[in-house]
């Protein structure tokens, strides 16, 4: 058993943005970069979940990003991880102090942006039987059957959902989208 696996959650349908929005540019990177160099600093290894990426989803459509949450869980296991820090693609910026209270707790999932969580590798078996039996497929849903802590972000989390979330993002930043 080593320590914690780092998972980009980078499928779905990106239907708001228009494109996909693993590839969409803030300030030269893509955010799927920015989103992996978020959580590089407190994981042992960072892959991608999804169709086009490193880790594929699990073979059945229509789950989001429980479904990615699913796959990182699995691929965890079977690497030998203890547990998995999941974090959208599209949230090129999380306070460090965030990350750093969600370690403390795990497991645990972050109030504003329920995606970013700390999960133990073991709860695996858990998500699937979970995604059999009930058609409940929020991240907050299942986070709060298995009794993990929310985490107040005290802070924007910004969340790029469509083009014009990310305009928004890089004129507070003062870059290039
Ligand atoms: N691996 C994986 N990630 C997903 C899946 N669905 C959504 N995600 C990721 O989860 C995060 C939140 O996704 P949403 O914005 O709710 O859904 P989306 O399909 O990407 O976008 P919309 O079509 O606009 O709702 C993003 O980082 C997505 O890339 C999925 O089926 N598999």
């Amino acid at each position: 058993m080593t320590g914690i696996l780092g998972a980009v959650l980078a499928g779905g349908r990106s239907s708001r943005f228009g494109s996909d929005k693993a590839a969409a540019r803030l300030g030269g990177w893509t955010l799927a970069e920015l989103s992996s160099d978020v959580i590089a600093p407190h994981v042992d290894e960072v892959v991608l979940i999804g169709r086009e990426h490193g880790v594929p989803d699990l073979p059945r459509d229509g789950l989001g990003p429980l479904g990615g949450i699913a796959a990182a869980l699995d691929y965890a296991a079977t690497h030998g991880y203890r547990c998995v820090m999941t974090i959208g693609c599209d949230m090129p910026v999380v306070p460090p102090v965030v990350i750093e209270a969600l370690l403390r707790r795990a497991p645990a999932y972050c109030l504003d942006a329920p995606i970013l969580g700390v999960w133990p590798a073991a709860l695996g078996a858990h998500l699937l039987s979970y995604l059999e039996v009930t058609a409940e497929r929020s991240v907050m849903g299942w986070a709060r059957s298995i009794g993990a802590l929310p985490v107040a972000a005290d802070g924007p989390v910004p969340n790029v959902n469509t083009p014009q979330d990310l305009a928004r993002l890089a004129d507070s930043l003062l870059v290039e989208s």
